[in-house]
């Protein structure tokens, strides 16, 4: 399936652009089946993004959102994907929007695993939209490229898995792609030079493995736009 590529001229004008295109989705989605469901990353790029939507008029006590991955840390800490989303986008009306946490306080996200596939049940599939980032090492949610449980992740059946990056901190829990994919639309939302070079060398015939995000990019099933800006 080819990707549709939207550029827009600044970071301003993607995140006004693209919140507006996931409001449309999320009021088609209710229309249509009465609540709608969104997953977002976390990560610095979506900064802008979350409060474009937040401003967005939508019945929000209708959304249903998740993250596509999660530091295993609590939301006190300055490194949460959680607290992100609760600071820039759970606010005003959209604070009536139902948040899923992939946290769960547990010892570790492989003990947590089993709680948050529970918790993420609640979420009606397939999600309305998921909204990935892209590292500078290719990696998306928290499928990272060095990390030893990638293969399992990628290849599995069920909805989470607890991944241990070697490059970057804290152990995480991420949608593998069997969730990922359980979509009506992916989004790649990106910034800046080298992601859109990055995002063209991922765009090649090549091994998930070696770019995790090929998984959005190189697949027949979901549609996939990717908004970028410089
Ligand atoms: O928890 C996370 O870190 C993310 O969900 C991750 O997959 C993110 O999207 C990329 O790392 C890009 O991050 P930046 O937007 O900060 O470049």
């Amino acid at each position: 399936m080819s990707v549709e590529l939207h550029a827009c001229p600044d970071r301003a004008a993607l995140d006004a652009a693209l919140a507006a295109e996931l409001a449309a989705r999320l009021a088609a989605g209710i229309m249509a089946r009465g609540s709608a469901s969104l997953v977002l990353s976390g990560g610095r790029t979506p900064l802008g993004l979350f409060a474009a939507l937040a401003a967005q008029p939508l019945d929000w006590s209708r959304v249903w959102i998740t993250l596509a991955d999660e530091r295993w840390v609590a939301e006190s800490h300055a490194d949460s994907n959680a607290a992100l989303l609760r600071t820039h986008l759970l606010q005003g009306a959209a604070a009536a929007a139902h948040f899923v946490a992939l946290y769960g306080g547990e010892a570790t996200p492989a003990l947590g695993l089993a709680a948050a596939s529970t918790r993420l049940s609640a979420l009606p599939r397939p999600f309305d939209a998921v909204v990935l980032g892209m590292g500078d090492d290719g990696h998306t949610a928290s499928l990272f490229p060095d990390a030893a449980e990638l293969a399992a992740a990628l290849a599995s059946t069920a909805p989470l898995a607890a991944v241990t990056p070697t490059l970057a901190p804290h152990p995480r829990i991420t949608l593998t792609p069997a969730a990922l994919l359980d979509s009506r639309q992916l989004y790649l939302h990106i910034a800046g030079a080298g992601k859109r070079t990055l995002f063209e060398r991922a765009s090649q015939p090549g091994a998930v493995t070696e770019l995790p995000v090929r998984l959005a990019l190189q697949q027949d099933g979901v549609p996939c736009a990717v908004w970028w800006a410089p």
